[in-house]
């Protein structure tokens, strides 16, 4: 009896050391994927452009979460919400990285910027600086702001409706300007404007993260001279480093000598160069200052402009969801007045129409990439330090599981009716969960964002009806829905005919000249 015993007790020992050996050995696997190349892994696989199609096809057959390499760095894709959510939100701490872009933020000049730094002092401080102006509560400030170019925008595309992508990116940047460094847009030369926009095409030089040989060695072939690269590389990143220098010093310098002189206009940098200023007049913590205000321009102006681009080809598309819209502002305003951002609770619908537009066109398809600060298992699969985590937000806000019909416009998965009072469904996914990314990393003007698109739309639904422009033959000219791939994706070319839904209406908006003097 005693020895069966003890031949049971090694036949258990023996089958839990071979059972953990195996799991072990089964977690050293990286996601499977497809099958790389030597030293140059997937990276003749992966798409250029539009990535959508080929991480479609890898998701079927490879599964959720999908392991590639690029000249030997390892990258997963992952295309469910249930994986982004168990590693980019609860495992946040060592989620939270950014792979390091030496080019962009080393050579380039852009260290400043906190979508290039990883967590540490620097961008503890640039955190906590964006929380302060922009938390719920914060934007409640801006509210006048953001209402008066809402109107501003309107009204210069009711003068000239030929131009009106051109008002939307100005007045745009006319808010984020304002907010960051209190500067007011006069008008469509402003200088600040093309400045940064200047800094936003000079970024095509650098090419897709990672695939430059200064991203791939860093420290063996970052040291050498620019020219060795060609001449177009060498001169792009002279302008790559003239824009870094004047998208953050030259304002932040500009800032600082207006609070000297007292005649600062109040702003993100204004209150933080007070707030940190010295009895010497030299300033703490400099860098997170300017690099702070650089960089809300940088991330915040192209994804609005994007999104409000996007609304108003879904009410070209979806003309009935359109008149549902205005009947419900309507109802509520009478014709009398434009809305303000206190209507936002009495008007769900507008705020479902906000939700879906950031999910039927996710204008940041593929998210920012995070990357891994230590090793970390997750399902059975090994994924060392370093690995690029690549969330494909597309496929994420356009899950069938969760948005039946994902291709389709439809604001009222988001709505309930209760005894006939529309209120906004809780037991749906919120896109805006994912739309402004996961973890230490979300979007920090996601309440910003918010409140901009929801005052532009129901300020455009109460002024026009929006419709299908004609070609000569008086057909209508559908938009392809095709937009421009990058980091953020734009529609390309659309035409839109707005008209003015009555005298009234258009009325109001040119008295809003001193509606602007009330609202500030
Ligand atoms: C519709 C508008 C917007 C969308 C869809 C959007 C989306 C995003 C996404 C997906 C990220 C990456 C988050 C991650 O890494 O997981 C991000 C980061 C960021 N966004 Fe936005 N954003 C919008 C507007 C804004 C605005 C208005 C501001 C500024 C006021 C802003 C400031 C930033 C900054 C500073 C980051 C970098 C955060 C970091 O690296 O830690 N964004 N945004």
């Amino acid at each position: 009896m005693g020895s069966i015993t003890y031949l049971f007790a090694i036949a258990v020992a023996a089958y839990l050391f071979f059972d953990q050996r195996s799991r072990a050995r089964k977690a050293r696997r990286f996601p499977p994927g497809p099958k790389p190349l030597p030293f140059l892994g997937n990276a003749l696989q992966f798409p250029a452009s539009d990535p959508g199609e080929k991480f479609a096809e890898w998701e079927k057959e490879f599964g959720d979460v999908v392991g590639l390499t690029l000249y030997g760095q390892k990258v997963i894709v992952v295309n469910t919400y249930t994986a982004a959510a168990e590693l980019l939100e609860k495992r946040s701490s060592i989620y939270s990285n950014r792979p390091q872009r030496a080019l962009f933020a080393k050579y380039g000049g852009w260290d400043f910027a906190i979508s290039a730094t990883n967590p540490g002092e620097l961008f503890n401080l640039e955190r906590r600086f964006l929380n302060q102006f922009f938390n719920t509560s914060a934007v409640k400030r801006y509210f006048n702001l953001i209402t008066k170019n809402a109107r501003r925008y309107i009204s210069l595309t009711a003068n000239d409706p030929t131009r009106f992508r051109d008002w939307n990116r100005i007045t745009t940047a006319a808010n984020i300007l304002s907010v960051a460094y209190g500067h007011e847009v006069a008008d469509e030369n402003d200088e600040w404007v093309e400045r940064t926009e200047q800094a936003m095409k000079s970024f095509g030089v650098l090419g897709p993260p990672g695939t430059h040989p200064i991203d791939i060695f860093p420290s063996q072939v970052g040291y050498l001279p620019f020219r060795i690269w060609g001449l177009k590389f060498s001169e792009g990143m002279k302008i790559v480093q003239k824009c870094a220098h004047e998208m953050s010093i030259v304002p932040y310098k500009l800032v600082k000598d207006q609070v000297l002189a007292g005649t600062a206009v109040p702003s993100l940098s204004s209150t933080l160069i007070e707030n940190n200023l010295l009895p010497d007049k030299s300033v703490k913590n400099e860098k997170a200052i300017y690099g702070s205000a650089a960089v809300v321009y940088m991330a915040g102006a192209d994804t609005t402009v994007s999104s409000i681009d996007s609304f108003l080809l879904a009410m070209l598309l979806y003309p009935d969801i359109q008149k549902k819209a205005q009947r419900y502002v309507d109802g509520l305003l009478q014709g009398e007045r434009l809305p303000t951002l206190e209507d936002r609770d009495s008007l769900p619908y507008i705020q479902a129409i906000v939700k879906e537009t950031l999910r039927w066109q996710p204008i940041v398809p593929l998210g920012l990439p995070h990357s891994l600060s230590q090793d970390d298992t997750y399902r059975d699969y090994f994924l060392p330090a370093d690995t690029m985590v690549i969330y494909n937000l597309r496929r994420l806000l356009r899950d069938p599981t969760e948005y039946p019909e994902p291709d389709q416009f439809k604001p009222e998965r988001f709505i309930d009716s209760d005894a006939g009072q529309l209120k906004l469904r809780t037991d749906v996914r919120d896109p805006e969960d994912m739309a402004f990314g996961f973890g230490k990393r979300i979007c920090p003007g996601r309440h910003f964002a918010n409140a901009t698109l929801w005052i532009t739309f129901a300020t455009l639904l109460t002024v026009f009806d929006i419709s299908l422009a004609k070609n000569e033959a008086g057909e209508p000219i559908l938009p392809d829905l095709q937009y421009v791939n990058g980091t953020v994706s734009h529609p390309k070319h659309f035409q839109c005919v707005f008209r003015a839904r009555s005298e009234h209406a258009l009325s109001l908006l040119q008295s809003t000249s001193d509606l602007f003097d009330a609202l500030e």
